[in-house]
């Protein structure tokens, strides 16, 4: 190993109590708002099919007139206690804020610009009422905060002299400035999820990003970080250059997630994963129908595909410039939360189970159960379940006490039964197991 300064400042998975609650949350929501939910999309009678979040960077919009639509930021449906049910009725265990998103406006009344809420004709701290809305019904707070920030002048995407250099590391003061403030005016807060962070001029800087995660863990004792925002020595980022992953968690599965077969390797560590419902939007986009939007189900495989190799899912919504929510939204968090409140036990709490995937889909594991979440219904009527070594079925029931027949029919091997009804979504069959040394040898090797 190379010696490193700003490198991994822990190997192996944290298991304190406010990691362990982390992990087993399993499902999140990430609410990205901010100015763009205004154009939702469309500049100057054009619009762009990108993410409407970027659409200052689409449409080449200078800074000073992109921030001229705080004038038009006075979200008057918003009611952070109706935010707060929607996620708790959705079944989510936490929600991830955007506070600061790449446009550089503040939903917190920020001292240190003013581009914040304060200067809007909304003016009240918005950050502050939800994070009291959501904790209110327990549900935790983790704040999404991007270190990339077009509204600033000293911002810098590369180091190129020496006035770069000076004017950078003046950002990144101002950075600290506005981390120390989120997390003293925000002190219930879980999580600091970094964005914006791939740039030449932060891979320079991995000083500062090891120093921004120590700071943090200073000022909220148990806090989490992405590997997102770190860079070691050598400009490594999430994995430093020793190979140990960085931060608390790897957090580079977005839009996309490891394959279940090829990539256990992340069972190893800790992760969380995000996804959009329209292919490319974060931020509010007036027209959905430019591309495909995930049905409730589709959803509900990615969520079950993370947990089922160690990983969190955070679901994205991106709510409208007056502070409700999009029909389409409500509408999915309504079934994600209908399905989650009869199968959540299959995602609460549970970790990769270790057992090799079949075709019906996904194992979790928790204490002495494996569930099987079944998205497709075999012709068979059977459900290959393959076990490890020594290890013995007991009995099998669906999570609505409906008992499954399980035939063992081979070394290691079982059919369980599926269930009589046909449910018109994913149902969850919950293995009781038990290590047994005594395997019969009724099966013989073929000799080939
Ligand atoms: C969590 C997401 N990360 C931000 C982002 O900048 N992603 C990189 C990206 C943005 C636009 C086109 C390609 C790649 C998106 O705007 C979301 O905040």
């Amino acid at each position: 190993e190379i010696g490193l300064q700003y490198g991994a400042d822990r190997l192996g998975k944290r298991y304190d109590a406010a990691m362990q609650k982390f992990r087993e949350n399993r499902l999140g929501a990430f609410i990205h708002w901010g100015l763009y939910a205004i154009p939702g999309g469309e500049w100057n009678g054009q619009v762009y099919n990108g993410a409407a979040e970027w659409l200052k960077s689409w449409a080449k919009v200078p800074a000073e007139e992109w921030l001229q639509l705080m004038k038009q930021w006075n979200p008057q449906n918003f009611d952070a206690k109706k935010w707060a049910k929607m996620a708790k009725d959705m079944g989510v265990k936490y929600v991830k804020i955007t506070t600061k998103h790449h446009e550089g406006f503040c939903l917190w009344p920020s001292k240190f610009t003013e581009y914040t809420v304060t200067n809007t004709p909304y003016k009240k701290d918005i950050l502050g009422e939800l994070v009291k809305a959501y904790n209110e019904v327990g549900i935790d707070v983790h704040f999404y905060f991007s270190v990339m920030d077009w509204s600033h002048p000293d911002w810098r995407y590369s180091i190129k002299n020496q006035e770069d250099e000076i004017a950078f590391q003046r950002f990144l003061a101002f950075t600290d400035n506005q981390l120390k403030e989120l997390a003293t005016r925000y002190p219930t807060v879980k999580d600091f999820w970094f964005d914006g962070t791939w740039d030449e001029s932060i891979k320079k800087n991995g000083w500062w990003t090891a120093h921004a995660e120590r700071m943090l863990k200073e000022l909220i004792p148990g806090v989490t970080v992405n590997s997102r925002l770190r860079a070691d020595d050598y400009g490594k980022r999430h994995f430093d250059s020793n190979g140990h992953l960085m931060g608390d968690y790897e957090s580079a599965y977005e839009r996309r997630l490891p394959d279940p077969i090829k990539d256990l390797q992340v069972t190893k560590w800790d992760w969380e994963a995000c996804m959009t419902l329209p292919e490319n939007q974060w931020g509010y986009h007036k027209d959905w129908s430019l591309s495909y939007v995930k049905n409730p189900v589709e959803v509900l495989e990615r969520i079950v595909h993370a947990v089922s190799m160690g990983g969190n899912m955070v679901v994205n919504f991106g709510p409208q410039a007056d502070g409700d929510f999009r029909t389409e939204e409500k509408e999915i968090a309504k079934a994600i939360g209908k399905w989650m409140q009869k199968n959540g036990e299959c995602i609460y709490a549970c970790d990769y189970a270790g057992w090799e995937k079949q075709d019906w889909e996904y194992y979790t594991h928790k204490k002495n159960s494996v569930y099987m979440i079944v998205f497709n219904r075999p012709y068979s009527k059977q459900l290959t379940v393959k076990v490890p070594k020594e290890t013995q079925i007991i009995n099998a029931v669906l999570l609505n006490g409906e008992k499954m027949k399980v035939t063992e029919t081979a070394r290691n091997e079982y059919n369980v039964g599926v269930p009589k009804q046909d449910f018109q979504e994913p149902f969850v069959i919950k293995l009781e197991i038990k290590s047994s040394k005594t395997s019969t040898n009724k099966y013989q090797e073929a000799l080939t």
